[in-house]
């Protein structure tokens, strides 16, 4: 399996679009019981991947210091606040399991905050999860479609392994790609996570492991 650092085909920022809605939504009705077990859980995303399989890695596309747009303000981020963006693919056993884009507003990144600033390939929920002050706030749900730009990155991920793996180039996925957005706060301070589940996702997998059966299993 070529490994992920091999010409990656990802300029920064890829950005996200979201139309969030809470999870209670109509159109999350018919979501199945798999998908919704992975888009609801409130624990950390790179420990239940870490536990799905052999060879976890944090692939970071970039970090840059940006002011927060009207489109991902709101109630704790203020359009224009100084924010740090970063954007990462978390893998599992080399296979694109998310994208995620999150965002670190500067004034939250003080005092024991300040390391998230300089995370590197260190996946962000290992320090948030460990954090005992950390809140997560209710989480918003969105689909993407397939000409979105998560759903451009995923094409792209996929025609780099197809190029070194020389199977046929994959066509824009079918399936809408589905997220999940929240607010942390640490130490009362605010932070915004976004992560959409790539086409390969556990997430999809109509055998898809509920995260408690996970937990027994180990
Ligand atoms: C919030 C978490 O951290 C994960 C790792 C991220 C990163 O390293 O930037 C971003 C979002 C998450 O997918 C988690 O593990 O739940």
């Amino acid at each position: 399996m070529p490994q992920i650092t091999e010409n990656f085909p990802i300029t920064f920022p890829v950005t996200l679009s979201g139309q969030w809605q809470s999870p209670s939504a109509e159109r999350f009705s018919e979501l199945s019981v798999p998908l919704k077990d992975w888009l609801l859980d409130e624990g950390s995303l790179t420990a239940r991947l870490k536990n799905r399989g052999k060879d976890f890695k944090v692939k970071v596309i970039g970090e840059q210091e940006q002011l927060c747009s009207a489109a991902e303000a709101g109630d704790f981020i203020k359009v224009g606040e100084p924010v740090l963006v970063r954007e990462v693919i978390l893998y599992c056993d080399n296979v694109p399991q998310v994208f995620a884009r999150s965002l670190l507003p500067l004034a939250s990144l003080t005092g024991k905050e300040q390391v998230l600033a300089n995370l590197g390939e260190q996946p962000l929920g290992q320090v948030l999860f460990n954090n005992p002050t950390l809140q997560r706030l209710g989480l918003e749900l969105s689909a993407f479609a397939s000409d979105s730009s998560v759903a451009i990155l995923a094409v792209k991920l996929a025609t780099t392994l197809s190029n070194s793996s020389s199977d046929k180039v994959p066509l824009m996925p079918e399936q809408e790609l589905w997220g999940r957005r929240s607010i942390f706060m640490l130490a009362d301070k605010p932070f915004m996570v976004a992560e959409v589940f790539l086409p390969e996702a556990f997430a999809y997998q109509k055998t898809a492991v509920p995260k408690a059966l996970n937990q027994e299993s180990l």
